[in-house]
């Protein structure tokens, strides 16, 4: 007997699931040793990675009464596409651990609401194949390779493929110490590619002293002398807008700004530098340096409607799930993912207008007890 994943159960349990936090039980229920480590570490000692939701958690609102809530507007655009609502799909590698539609599944159920997904460089699912399930609602996340021109190849990929923004990762020149991932060996199953990131057998013979296989292939591949220097290289290939996943200061928000880089505020969800700032914290700061100037979007223990709302209030445009997506695809593939989004969305509205505001636009500071 073949049995159909999601399975009627499993559509009944994530119908049921009335927040992101009961999603995720269901997801890691459906998880090995393997694929659990790897989606849901942190580095070294987690600080960083609980930082993330310790930090929204503490920010109080100060909502306002007599507003008239009866039609609120959750809309708002990222570089000109039309959002449902304030919120994408962070990239992250390797969808085919969680199910075996992958990123195909997270790009329908983002397509199918209205939201926008960021598809890894280590996606195992090639790029023209994401693009055609996303529908438009496709950026790119590039890791830029010491091979240049495979890094330009995937640039040309992805622009003909039809994304709309290139976002370069510059929190990881070496992969963050996740010790569950070095205890218990990483390792990418046979059967899944990564179409994007240079064929497996070219790096069987890459060894470092890491256990995990992950940081092996990846650190035969990714070039850790990234620097401000390579921006306009990485410019000139194409015609997309770039967008910085990963800046944390006011310095390099600066910087990013003077190179035409659109800002995303990321601490790759605690898995790099552990006791690096949480993201909602470093916001503030980076809002002001950028001055309207460029766009900013955080991504980082979103998993509330009221999150999405106090990164609003304090600059950011949108915000990205990274686990809780992944969450979602484990616990039910396309249903699940697309279930995340819809509860998410739920709860921005009912915060809207619980806080006495009718659209996005009335968002600012003055939400926010500080
Ligand atoms: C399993 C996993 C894989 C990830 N892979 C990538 C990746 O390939 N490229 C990247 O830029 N960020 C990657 N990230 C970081 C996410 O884009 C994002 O910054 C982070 O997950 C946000 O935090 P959250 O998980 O609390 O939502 C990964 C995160 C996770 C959890
Ligand atoms: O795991 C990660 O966070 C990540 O960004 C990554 C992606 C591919 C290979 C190694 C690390």
């Amino acid at each position: 007997m073949t049995l159909t994943f999601p399975t009627e159960e499993q559509l009944k349990a994530l119908q049921q699931a009335v927040n992101l936090s009961e999603i995720e039980a269901l997801g890691r229920a459906r998880l090995d040793q393997n694929a659990l480590d790897y989606y849901a570490s942190g580095a070294n000692d987690g600080h960083t990675h609980r930082a993330n939701r310790e930090d929204f958690s503490r920010i109080r609102l100060r909502p306002r009464m007599l507003m008239d809530v009866s039609d609120v507007q959750t809309g708002t655009s990222v570089l000109g596409l039309p959002l449902d609502f304030p919120v994408g799909i962070a990239p992250s590698a390797f969808h085919g651990l969680a199910h075996p539609d992958a990123e195909l599944a997270t790009a329908r159920a983002a397509a199918g609401l209205g939201s926008v997904m960021t598809l890894s460089t280590f996606s195992n699912t090639p790029i023209e194949d994401v693009a055609r399930a996303a529908a438009g609602r496709l950026w790119f996340q590039l890791y830029l390779y010491k091979d240049r021109e495979v890094s330009a190849g995937l640039v040309r990929r992805a622009e003909a493929a039809g994304a709309r923004a290139l976002v370069l990762t510059v929190d990881t020149p070496f992969v963050g110490r996740r010790e569950a991932n070095e205890r218990h060996r990483f390792n990418l199953p046979p059967h899944l590619q990564v179409p994007n990131a240079g064929s497996r057998e070219a790096l069987a013979g890459l060894e470092t002293q890491s256990g995990s296989q992950l940081v092996r292939h990846f650190q035969g591949l990714v070039d850790p002398s990234l620097s401000w220097r390579d921006l306009d290289w990485l410019k000139s290939l194409s015609g997309l807008p770039i967008i910085l996943k990963g800046i944390l200061t006011a310095e390099d928000a600066e910087l990013a700004v003077q190179h035409g880089c659109h800002v995303w505020v990321s601490n790759h969800g605690g898995r790099q530098l552990d006791t690096a700032v949480s993201t909602i914290a470093a916001l503030p700061e980076i809002a002001d340096a950028v001055a309207g100037r460029m766009e900013i979007y955080l991504d980082g223990g979103v998993s509330r409607g009221t999150d999405v709302l106090k990164a609003l209030a304090l600059g950011a445009r949108a915000v990205f799930l990274g686990r809780p997506a992944l969450w979602g695809l484990a616990a039910g593939g396309e249903d699940g993912v697309r279930r995340v989004l819809e509860l998410l969305k739920g709860e921005v509205r009912l915060a809207l207008a619980l806080s006495g505001k009718q659209s996005l636009g009335q968002v600012g500071r003055d939400l926010l007890k500080m």
